[in-house]
């Protein structure tokens, strides 16, 4: 493949995938890296050389990542021109090279463009936006008892309200849809038909399927006790409702559970219980009773307001790591779970925990286990020893303030 504007390294290889979603990594592969915007800048230069001295460490020097830097956001318009907010370069360089890292993007509120992180799930298919969430010993958090929470969020992650097919009010389109909704679907229920904007709500049973298979089969492969289809079917029925559906479906259908008492709640063969939970009662359940819940499986946006507030139990989106998966092709985007945090901006202040995490997350899906554990090992004893950035810091008695930059060097140290 031939770039616009991009080189790729001269050294290095790219990881291929096999039939079976296995990958195929050499000692030197390629990883493009989008730096992303606001704090990008502080937490993707921390994260690179993390990983750099884990992996150094944990081989020898044999094997090394060859990073080549991609762009999205205002870098890409800084590098490509104007209203090229995510190149195709950059789209490309994701399919070549199959596993990527990402820092965070912006997304302007009302109008301006659309989300550049929405659009690489998107366009990628990466359906599954799979973010684990537990704690680390000595973080300080809000709830009495954060260990409970160990869980894995299976969010759906290209279609829902989230998808982005709305329209606004005063528009020929959104005049069209709404005449269309009262005219020929008989709809009464728009309270104020004049000054309303509507929004599109997809969600499929294909959709649905892949993305509640990859949960069940992650809960297998990593031994888990549960599944939660986390829904609001109550309200809507046919959307998030169908979604619990087809998710238990997949589970007595694919995975052969057996239907416990009346149902719907059923039982694997290796004792994995699938079981659901209404979304609102689940978020306050999270703070009362999470060590009920394991792997959860759920729609884009109820998979967005739960990643945050689970996070926020075992510490902040600062330690909240992500990744975007197509378990078909293999091809994977890792990415933190925060935004781009603009107050802080070029500070050299935030939390590099949750990038690196994400990238701990990343070795460990190209097999480089050992760098990985180095790098969980050095974050927990830089927390232990009270070593930590400011969201941390604040909240600790007697903790040492250490810069983004800083705290990196000390993961490095304690690894
Ligand atoms: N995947 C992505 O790229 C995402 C992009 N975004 C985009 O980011 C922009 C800003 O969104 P916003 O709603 O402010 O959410 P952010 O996640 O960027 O920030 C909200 C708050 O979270 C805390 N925080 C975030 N990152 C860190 C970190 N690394 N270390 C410590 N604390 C952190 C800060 O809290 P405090 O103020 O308490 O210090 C910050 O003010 C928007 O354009 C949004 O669309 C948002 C989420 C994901
Ligand atoms: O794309 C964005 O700007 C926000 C996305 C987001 O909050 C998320 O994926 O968790
Ligand atoms: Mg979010």
């Amino acid at each position: 493949m031939s770039y616009d504007k991009i080189t790729p390294p001269e050294n290095g290889t790219k990881i291929t995938v096999n039939a079976d979603g296995s990958l195929n990594v050499s000692d030197n592969p390629i990883i493009p890296f989008i730096q992303g915007d606001g704090i990008g800048i502080d937490i993707t230069p921390t994260m690179r050389n993390v990983l750099d001295s884990a992996i150094e460490k944990a081989y020898d020097g044999k094997k090394k990542i060859e990073w080549f830097e991609i762009y999205a956001g205002e870098k890409a318009v800084d590098f490509y021109g104007e209203g090229q907010w995510l190149p195709e370069d950059t789209l490309n360089a994701i399919e070549d090279y199959k596993v990527a890292i990402k820092g965070p993007l912006t997304t302007p509120v009302g109008g301006g463009i659309r989300s550049l992180n929405v659009a690489i799930r998107q366009q990628k298919d990466l359906f599954a936006c799979v973010r684990p969430v537990k704690y680390y010993n000595g973080t300080p958090s809000p709830v009495k008892h954060p260990e409970k929470t160990d869980m894995v969020i299976f969010r759906e992650n290209t279609e829902d309200i989230y998808a982005g097919i709305e329209y606004q009010t005063g528009t020929p389109e959104n005049d069209k849809l709404k005449n269309f909704l009262i005219d020929d679907m008989g709809v009464d229920q728009i309270r104020f038909p004049d000054t309303t904007s509507l929004g599109i709500k997809p969600i499929s049973e294909e959709g649905t399927k892949r993305l509640v298979r990859s949960a069940i089969n992650y809960a297998i492969e990593e031994g888990r006790d549960s599944v939660t289809l986390v829904h609001k079917g109550n309200i809507m029925k046919f959307t998030e409702g169908s979604f619990k559906d087809w998710g238990y479906e997949v589970a007595r259908e694919e995975f052969d559970a057996e239907v416990i008492g009346e149902g719907p709640w059923c039982k694997l063969p290796n004792g994995i219980v699938v079981k659901d939970a209404i979304a609102d009662a689940f978020l306050q359940q999270i703070l009362t009773r999470p060590d009920e819940y394991d792997v959860i499986a759920t729609m884009n946006l109820n998979g967005d307001y739960v990643s945050d507030a689970l996070a926020a139990c075992v510490g902040g989106i600062g330690i909240a790591p992500g990744a975007n998966i197509n378990y078909n092709t293999g091809l994977a985007v890792f990415e933190a779970t925060h935004g781009t945090a603009p107050k802080y901006t070029g500070q050299d202040k935030v939390n590099p925990g949750s990038l690196i995490l994400s990238a701990v997350i990343m070795l460990n899906y190209m097999g480089w286990t050992e760098a990985a554990d180095l790098i969980e090992k050095g974050i927990e004893a830089s927390i232990t020893k009270k070593r930590v950035t400011y969201d941390f810091e604040r909240l600790m008695d007697d903790a040492t303030l250490l810069k983004c930059s800083e705290f990196g060097e000390e993961i490095i140290k304690n690894m």
